[in-house]
């Protein structure tokens, strides 16, 4: 049996959940029966739930990791995708369920009975659970485990009792990680913070970069969904995508809105060569290829560019592929255009990775920095005279986007920015900075359902 997330409800209406649910409830609660045979069905997918947002609170790829292994990979589908989204609805909002759960503990119990309640909240208050199937499960798992038998009266009593009084007033804030929160304020403003962590609480659409040819309102009715300025099409529909109209057919490929931007930015047009630096798994080699360029797609990871192939093969779209690190490449050629989407903390993907506001050390920053200052000197002098560079991170941290361009501006005299007209390419209006790159936050477009943080800038070189 899967778990049951309701159907039909609003990501809006499942934001304003916690607010609503503050209000006291009157209605008398079902009496939780731990002894009913049936309700074991389902505890394993609360298990899962907790190892996979470990798992996730752990490292960077844990969740990925832990749904290929036993005991999630053993799951039905059903169960095994309640269990995803049980743990990611948990990731979203850890910082509210745990201000939700700490006034409620008199002291921190131990971490197995934290999961417990993080799980079961998740379900209740943000997944629309019902409670009795929530806590019932909850109370089952508690009473399996003999480090957590002793609290499953604790979990009884949180759990019902948040049901009965309504969760009390959560802020989004809270999502955030302190350092992060910290950083963020700094960088962007009080009021631009508080829309970053908005941006935290509800499941970001899924978006849709098209094949040319395809009719974009048509893809649009068949995905329940819009059609986005620059041509992206955010879908109303949710689930697996491989049985979406179009998907066989290889008429689009899944990239968010924000994501789509860089390959529009750096204008690639039919005949033109262009190198793909950091390519792997090719949403935006896609791009350049619908384009008409003749693409070189590199990538330092074999495996990352497996599934750029496998895209390829879809679409039918013509590329060229190496496996190499960038700066290992011995081949003389130089691109009309080059591409470099380099690696970064990806803090800008946390609408549809919550797992990297928690998976992110502060010094990733630094070092990601390095790595990133290296790779943009390779791609500079894979660019013809006259030919053009497009940087871009999907990071929020100045030390990845900003400042990496004003250094390399500073070292590389032979470059210049070509400003972006965020109108053209389809880019939130208030991302252009002042330099003519673009910074666009998780916080933008709110109105439409927000975007991914992307930085971007468009370099030329003029001379040799
Ligand atoms: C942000 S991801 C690229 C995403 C991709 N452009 C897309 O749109 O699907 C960064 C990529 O850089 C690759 N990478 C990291 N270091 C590299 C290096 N030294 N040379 C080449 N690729 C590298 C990683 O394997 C990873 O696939």
């Amino acid at each position: 049996m899967s778990g049951g997330t309701p159907k039909g409800k609003s990501s809006a209406a499942r934001g304003r959940r916690m607010a609503e649910k503050s209000r006291p409830r009157r209605e008398a609660q079902p009496e939780i029966i731990t002894d009913d045979p049936h309700a074991d069905i389902g505890v394993e997918a609360r298990l899962v739930a907790g190892i996979l947002l470990n798992a996730a609170l752990e490292k960077r790829t844990g969740l990925d990791e832990a749904l290929s292994q036993s005991p999630a990979k053993d799951l039905a589908g059903p169960d095994r995708a309640f269990a995803r989204a049980v743990a990611m609805a948990a990731l979203r909002r850890l910082g509210e369920i745990d201000q939700i759960l700490d006034r409620r503990l008199q002291k921190a119990p131990p971490a197995p009975v934290r999961t417990i309640l993080r799980v079961a909240l998740a379900q209740t208050l943000v997944l629309g659970t019902p409670a009795f199937a929530a806590v019932s499960t909850a109370v089952k798992l508690a009473e399996r485990d003999a480090k957590t038998r002793p609290y499953k009266n604790l979990v009884n009593a949180v759990l019902r009792g948040v049901d009965r009084d309504g969760p009390g007033l959560t802020t989004a804030e809270s999502n955030l990680p302190d350092w992060l929160a910290a950083r963020w304020k700094a960088t962007y403003g009080e009021a631009n913070l508080i829309g970053l962590a908005l941006a935290t609480r509800d499941e970001p659409a899924t978006d849709l970069s098209a094949k040319p040819g395809v009719d974009l309102d048509v893809l649009a009715q068949d995905v329940e969904g819009e059609v986005l300025p620059g041509g992206t099409v955010r879908t109303g529909k949710r689930g697996d995508v491989a049985g979406w109209p179009g998907f066989e057919a290889g008429d689009w490929w899944v990239q968010d809105a924000a994501a789509a931007v860089p390959a529009r930015l750096l204008g690639a047009k039919s005949g033109e060569t262009v190198l793909d630096m950091c390519a792997a798994p090719g949403g935006k080699t896609l791009q350049l290829a619908a384009a008409g360029a003749e693409v070189t797609a590199l990538d330092r990871s074999a495996a990352r560019l497996k599934r750029l192939k496998q895209n390829f093969d879809r679409t039918g779209l013509p590329v060229e592929v190496v496996a190499v690190p960038a700066e290992d490449w011995e081949d003389d050629r130089t691109f009309d255009a080059v591409l470099l989407d380099a690696p970064c903390t990806a803090t800008g993907t946390y609408r549809r990775n919550p797992e990297v506001l928690r998976a992110t050390r502060p010094a990733e920053v630094a070092k990601l920095a390095d790595v990133q200052h290296r790779l943009l000197d390779v791609a500079a002098d894979k660019v013809k005279s006259g030919g053009r560079l497009v940087y871009c991170v999907c990071s929020l941290e100045r030390e990845e986007g900003e400042t990496q361009i004003i250094a390399f501006l500073r070292r590389n005299p032979a470059f210049r920015t070509v400003a972006a007209v965020p109108a053209e390419i389809g880019a939130p209006d208030e991302a252009l900075t002042a330099e003519g790159w673009l910074r666009i936050l998780p916080s933008q477009w709110a109105e439409r359902g927000g975007v991914d943080g992307f930085f971007a800038a468009r370099l030329e070189r003029i001379a040799d």
